[in-house]
């Protein structure tokens, strides 16, 4: 997945010390917004850190831009001219348009700067009813699983009385996670378990940070948790994330198991949600919701459709609240799920009740729901990644999920190809803000004449 990378800021900033006297200068072998003009009028560049980036590249002068695949990036040293590199430098971007230029012709695209989409809004699911979302999905169950095995261990919540249940979570997930990366991590964790934890025992510091380091790169490969969200990313920093993911992850597995597995894997989300879920309010409710199953599960079905309801329960009781306190994520308001335009077949043709309750099909929604959460989860990735593809065929294997591709490639690439339709998105993006930080600066310096 082609990257671009240069740092527009300093690209301003040295255009700024032009225009504030720098009449003399050479091109610098890298500048930031810390960099200045000295008292002969040559720039000047502090820190080091940048020198030993710009030297690990050859950066030689401004706008430098280098296209290539993010993970060929560690590289330890890169030449321009260097033979069989993935990376290329791109020889014409002095303006954005010749940027632009350049990138289609790379791409075979016909993008043009006026392309209003790239603002950062593009990024969030425009519409949580079209089930094309889901794809984006993959990614956050593979964040909220290394987010939540993180959190477990920092808060060292690994204790006698919680061990077995952690165990038998990983367990669940090494059979039915819908990433197989999640998978072998799980498996991995599983293998060294006893290693680690000896019955009754929990973990002294040293331990607990080796392991710490170990599983928190692996359960879900090098480079997860990624830091952000895809289908769970809310338009507030606040909403929305973890607690997203994590439901996704529920629903997930309860879609994969096979009926003999139902009433052990109720278990296991139970304990899992009561022992290691931070929310304390949230735990409280679940295992509330939990307790009050009188018969065991005989089916996935039965589950799938319990979770369902479950979760429908504290979106009713959320939405109240969100109301009361008015502290809804304005796209992403709390709603009975799933919509009438993401499954309309879900709905009794009677639609509701005196009372205002839906009628469900509950044959539809379960049916629904083994799609969604299914198959559409973890194939339309690769169905709709070009990326993923070339790298799966590179490798010479076949992929089922998104597992194979490397789990920095793939989310990278699913930030700015998913997300963005295209790679190329990324670095018009990084002009779309700089033309609008200009805009604002001429608004600015109109309105200051003014
Ligand atoms: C087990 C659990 C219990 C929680 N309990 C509480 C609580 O008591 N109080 C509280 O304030 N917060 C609770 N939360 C957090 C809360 O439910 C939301 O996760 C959070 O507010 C973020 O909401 P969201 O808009 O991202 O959608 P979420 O509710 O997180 O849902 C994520 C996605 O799942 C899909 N979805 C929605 N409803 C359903 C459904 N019924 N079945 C299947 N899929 C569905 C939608 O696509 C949605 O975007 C809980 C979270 C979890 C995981």
């Amino acid at each position: 997945m082609p990257v671009i990378f240069t740092q527009v800021s300093s690209l301003q900033k040295l255009q700024a010390s032009l225009r504030e006297g720098c009449k003399t200068f050479q091109w610098p072998r890298c500048c930031t917004s810390r960099d200045y003009c000295d008292g002969t009028g040559r720039l000047r560049i502090k820190a080091q850190v940048n020198l030993d980036l710009c030297n690990k590249f050859s950066v030689d002068h401004y706008p430098f831009l280098v296209w290539g695949p993010p993970t060929k990036f560690n590289s330890p040293q890169w030449k321009p001219k260097q033979e069989n590199s993935e990376l290329e430098l791109i020889d014409d971007a002095r303006t954005a348009e010749r940027l632009l230029k350049w990138i289609n012709k790379k791409m075979g695209s016909s993008f043009s700067l006026d392309d209003k989409k790239y603002e950062n809004e593009s990024m969030l699911p425009k519409n949580a009813s079209d089930p094309e979302q889901i794809i984006r999905a993959i990614y956050d169950v593979e964040e909220a699983t290394a987010h939540a095995l993180q959190i477990i261990l920092e808060l060292k919540m690994i204790k006698p009385d919680t061990r077995d249940s952690l165990v038998r979570f990983l367990q669940t997930l090494v059979a039915h996670h819908p990433s197989k990366r999640c998978r072998r991590g799980s498996a991995e964790m599983l293998i060294n378990f006893d290693d680690h934890w000896h019955t009754n025992l929990s973990l002294s510091a040293p331990e607990s940070s080796t392991l710490l380091k170990s599983a928190g790169e692996n359960i879900c490969g090098k480079g997860v948790p990624r830091g952000y969200w895809m289908f769970c990313r809310g338009s507030k920093k606040e909403t929305r994330g973890f607690s997203c993911g994590l439901w996704v992850l529920l629903h997930s597995l309860t879609v994969r198991i096979g009926d003999g597995e139902s009433q052990s894997t109720f278990t296991s989300i139970c304990d899992f949600i009561h022992n290691f879920f931070i929310c304390q309010e949230c735990r409280t409710h679940f295992y509330e919701m939990c307790s009050s199953v009188s018969s065991p599960f005989k089916s996935s079905r039965e589950l799938a459709l319990w979770l369902w309801t479950a979760h429908n329960k504290v979106n009713e009781r959320l939405m109240k609240e969100e109301k009361d306190l008015d502290n809804a994520d304005p796209l992403f308001p709390k709603a009975i799920w799933p919509p009438k335009q993401l499954c309309p077949s879900c709905y009794q043709s009677s639609s509701s009740t005196a009372e205002g309750a839906v009628e469900w099909n509950d044959d539809e929604v379960f049916h629904f729901l083994v799609n969604y959460y299914g198959k559409m989860l973890v194939s339309s990735y690769r169905e709709t990644s070009v990326e993923s593809l070339q790298v799966t065929k590179q490798a010479g294997t076949i992929s089922d999920d998104s597992s194979t591709s490397s789990a920095t490639t793939v989310p990278i690439g699913a930030a700015l190809g998913v997300a963005l339709a295209s790679c190329t998105f990324g670095a018009l993006a990084c002009f779309w803000r700089a033309q609008q930080k200009n805009r604002k600066y001429y608004h600015l310096r109109s309105l200051k004449k003014i």
